[in-house]
């Protein structure tokens, strides 16, 4: 997969495509649905499939205080698109000038002049442009006079609700991650490498892997049940994601895995982990001591868990 990073890195040889447009947090099972019509459309044109992007997404612009967090960053975004067939992704800068463009001004412009894209496929409520004036209908008429088809994606629904990023990002705050992995077609993972942390976990007689976030939001915090991919195999462990109010970090978010029954060095690999189950929130503690006991409770818990669970479900 091509990944084109804004407007003046398309080239000529990058015009004829069939594109759509969002902003695919998450890639969920909705999504899935457009990528494969997408596809399915290249095919029959001979063209590529591209799709359209915003960094940062519109809503981190407009009011990055209350922007929920995102439930893949950027990369794992990237992958997801390449792992559903995508050919191209075109990713724009939101800006001031973006957010300023007329919805015919976008079609134009990006559509017409940058892509110059044969068929368009969108969610029915997709809206674009300068006050998010631009829909399915204008598309229509646009494409009408320049030779362009646009077609609606079906809605796809779970339970009779419309699946979205933020149905996705509602079952995690409630941790049901079962909701959640028929939202997404996937358990939710976060996947990240392992840094050094303040080696406090080794003197708590529990070893951890701090997994990077960077400056990274993320959708739940919490202990919880997860299974952790490294290179292909799959441990148990139980992970705690959060501040950590009892040795007062840095504010940012923090992921830390115990993986149990593991020995050996994870620094610097790249984990993937698997949320399962909550067992509770992050507390802060007033010493360690008492934050010693919790963990190894937490640790029980997981140890009876995954013995009670039929492991291959989750496990390979
Ligand atoms: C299962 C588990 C549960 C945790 N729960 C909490 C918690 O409730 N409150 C808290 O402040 N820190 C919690 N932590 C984080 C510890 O504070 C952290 O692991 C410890 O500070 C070690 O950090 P280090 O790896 O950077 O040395 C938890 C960690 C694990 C593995
Ligand atoms: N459940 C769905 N069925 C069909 N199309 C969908 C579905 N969800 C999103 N789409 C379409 O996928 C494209 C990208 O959607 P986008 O990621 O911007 O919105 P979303 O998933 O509804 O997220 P949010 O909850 O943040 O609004 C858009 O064309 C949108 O209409």
């Amino acid at each position: 997969m091509q990944l084109v990073r804004g407007l003046h890195n398309l080239r000529p040889q990058h015009r004829g495509c069939v594109a759509t447009i969002g902003n695919f947090d998450g890639v969920h099972r909705g999504h899935q649905a457009i990528l494969e019509r997408l596809r399915e459309r290249a095919l029959e044109l001979g063209v590529p499939s591209c799709v359209v992007i915003f960094e940062p997404q519109p809503r981190e612009f407009f009011a990055p205080e209350t922007a929920p967090a995102r439930l893949a960053r950027l990369r794992d975004k990237l992958q997801l698109l390449a792992d559903a067939g995508v050919d191209r992704v075109l990713c724009l800068a939101f800006n001031q000038r973006l957010c300023k463009l007329s919805a015919a001004e976008f079609v134009d412009t990006i559509l017409v002049d940058g892509l110059g894209v044969q068929h368009l496929e969108v969610g029915d409520d997709f809206r674009f442009g300068c006050d998010r004036v631009g829909d399915f209908d204008f598309l229509q008429q646009a494409g009408v006079m320049q030779k362009f088809t646009v077609e609606a994606a079906q809605t796809v629904e779970l339970d009779g609700v419309r699946i979205s990023s933020t149905k996705v990002r509602d079952a995690l705050a409630s941790a049901d991650f079962g909701l959640a992995e028929r939202l997404l077609g996937r358990p939710f993972q976060i996947a990240g490498r392992v840094l050094h942390g303040q080696k406090l976990a080794r003197q708590l007689g529990t070893p951890t892997a701090n997994i990077q976030l960077k400056r990274r939001r993320v959708p739940l915090t919490g202990v919880y049940l997860v299974s952790v991919e490294i290179d292909g195999k799959t441990w148990p462990g139980v992970a705690n994601i959060g501040v950590r109010p009892t040795v007062a970090g840095d504010g940012s978010a923090h992921l830390e895995v115990h993986l149990l029954d593991y020995a050996g060095d994870l620094y610097g690999r790249r984990l993937t982990v698997a949320f399962h189950h909550k067992l509770r929130d992050e507390q802060r503690f007033a010493s360690l001591e008492a934050l010693k006991t919790a963990i190894n409770a937490d640790v029980a818990a997981a140890r009876a868990y995954w013995l009670g669970q039929p492991l291959k479900k989750s496990l390979k």
